[in-house]
């Protein structure tokens, strides 16, 4: 049998604490004088609301102590001294030194980071000056018009993200695009509605050596020369932004075309950097700088207050809670926000990429849970999909609400609606609706005894799900920067748990290689005879549709 937990003293005491939260329910422990107040934190615009948990006070008492024998704070300032966290990399983890707004050094291997990640910024600020006034220009002399970001994974989640939660605030004479997946349907469903002599394509790749953006550079590259670019013209329609100077170079971008990062920001984690140039490209500098801020607010808030107020702790510990002391395999964040439609993917790759371990940091497999399955969407449209499971499925799913008090679109009643079924789904899920009071209900509309007996069942809504409101005033720029660090915090809180490194991710290397190997048997010129028969006959009708010998 696996065990709860590392050894913390703390886990005995925990999993009693869990024993009588399973045999409660989150009405009962509503009675608790103060909860309301008690179980509310509010950070950098956000209010964290997490009364609607399966934990008594005492129980959350306990698991603050979690967080102090885990040796969370200890954790946390080596990551923001620059300490070489991600052991099995021998790298740092400063994505938080890319929105760093003190005077506060930032050291790595002795030198302070902070002037060249001003200078990246001042570099991104003077690009979007020459977009913005239409002095960039294409080939034929005019202006840009489309932007087009090649990348992948951490190259793309975060700033589709970003972009998409900062709808009302992009501009109008310019169209974002995103070329992601190898498939060929993914290039050509943007080239058939690009301009070529008006675009701009930002080859976004930290390592240059991603199979999908390779590819696909190369065919945009293609293309362009088809039609028409003079190819001494390339560096007017291509940039680049990695940490690979030396294979961007060699891709053809122009030195002064390539925007920099380092190796001590995760691709999951590089949303703040050059990595999201196409953020302001397609707002403003000052708009990504507003972003930027919100996340540093998070940072101080997340390094300054105390464990038992501290939101990025509380939503690490209380996952954990459910993780590894009920056995919750999933995690869902429902954003009541259409512009935070892509937040979810963004966390599936920040939190299953940093968390979907089985050593520690270490190199010791673990003998305990680690990172949940993260799933989610958008409410209310999700209400009339899958929440029919959140509701009277078999399975537990703690789940986030996400939401703002107001619209930046103030149509008619609707955001009077989104709001109130974000707290009519909370109300939901953590409080149900009872077979007596159905009975009730229906014995009173007149129903036979025989249609209650068979109905009354089938309408229970159990409850006791765990729900955490998120709650902004609005969307704003610095409300998403700190909602979005928010997680990569709670992220970190629940590696340092499970002592995990949640800045490494081995586990995505096999698949490329194989692809790579596969990629030489499907396209070799003589024949393939390969001993594997399961792969064989997937191999050899590949080849026969393609004509291959
Ligand atoms: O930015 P790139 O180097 O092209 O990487 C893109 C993505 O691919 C990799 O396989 C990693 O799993 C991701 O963490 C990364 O974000």
């Amino acid at each position: 049998m696996m065990k709860i937990l590392p050894s913390y003293a703390v886990v005995d005491s925990l999993k009693q604490h869990a024993d009588q939260a399973s045999a409660a329910t989150i009405q009962s422990y509503q009675a608790e004088t103060g909860r309301t107040e008690r179980m509310a934190t509010t950070a950098a615009g956000l209010t964290l609301d997490f009364s609607r948990h399966l934990i008594s006070e005492q129980g959350l008492n306990e698991l603050i102590k979690l967080a102090e024998q885990a040796g969370v704070e200890a954790k946390r300032t080596a990551m923001f001294a620059g300490e070489k966290i991600n052991k099995s990399e021998g790298r740092a983890v400063l994505h938080t030194a890319l929105r760093h707004m003190g005077d506060r050094l930032v050291m790595v291997d002795g030198e302070d980071v902070m002037p060249a990640v001003r200078d990246t910024l001042s570099r991104i600020s003077s690009l979007c000056d020459t977009v913005h006034a239409g002095q960039w220009t294409g080939w034929s002399g005019k202006p840009v018009k489309h932007i087009v970001n090649i990348g992948i994974g951490g190259s793309y989640l975060g700033i589709k993200t970003a972009l998409d939660g900062l709808r009302p605030y992009q501009r109008k004479d310019l169209q974002a695009h995103y070329v992601v997946n190898v498939d060929p349907a993914d290039l050509a469903k943007t080239l058939a509605v690009i301009d070529p002599e008006t675009t701009l394509f930002i080859i976004c790749s930290k390592s240059f050596t991603t199979m999908e953006t390779r590819v696909n550079a190369e065919a945009a590259k293609a293309w362009m020369l088809e039609q028409g670019m003079p190819e001494a013209d390339s560096a007017r329609h291509f940039i680049a932004v990695s940490n690979n100077i030396a294979k961007a170079t060699a891709f053809g971008i122009a030195e002064e075309n390539i925007l920099p990062l380092w190796d001590w920001v995760g691709g999951r984690y590089s949303l703040w950097s050059a990595i999201g140039v196409m953020i302001p490209l397609m707002t403003s500098f000052a708009i990504f700088k507003r972003l930027l801020i919100g996340a540093f607010e998070m940072d101080e808030h997340f390094q300054n207050a105390p464990l038992e107020d501290n939101m990025p702790v509380i939503m690490g510990l209380l996952g954990i809670w459910y993780s590894n002391f009920f056995e919750a395999q999933s995690h869902a964040v429902l954003s009541y926000a259409s512009d935070l439609d892509a937040f979810p993917g963004h966390l599936q790759q920040m939190d299953m990429e940093s968390n979907g371990k089985r050593v520690t940091a270490d190199g010791q497999p673990v003998d305990w849970q680690t990172g949940p399955v993260i799933w989610g969407g958008v409410g209310t449209n999700g209400q009339h999909a899958y929440h029919q499971l959140l509701h009277q499925g078999t399975r537990l799913i703690p789940v986030d609400i996400v939401a703002a008090l107001e619209s930046h679109n103030p149509v008619a009643e609707h955001q009077d609606w989104l709001f109130a079924h974000a707290l009519a789904q909370a109300q939901a899920l953590a409080y149900g609706c009872q077979e007596d009071q159905i009975r009730a209900e229906m014995a009173e509309k007149g129903a036979s005894q025989a249609e209650i007996d068979m109905l009354a069942p089938q309408k229970v809504i159990p409850g006791n799900k765990p729900v955490s409101l998120l709650i902004m005033d609005k969307l704003e720029p610095e409300t998403l920067g700190a909602l979005i660090a928010l997680y990569e915090h709670k992220v970190f809180v629940q590696g340092a748990i499970w002592e995990l490194n949640s800045y490494d991710q081995f586990g995505v290397e096999l698949g490329k290689v194989l692809g790579d190997q596969i990629f030489e048997q499907l396209t070799a010129d003589s024949a393939v005879n390969e001993a594997d028969a399961g792969l064989n006959q997937w191999l050899q009708r590949y080849r026969q549709k393609h004509h291959r010998a």
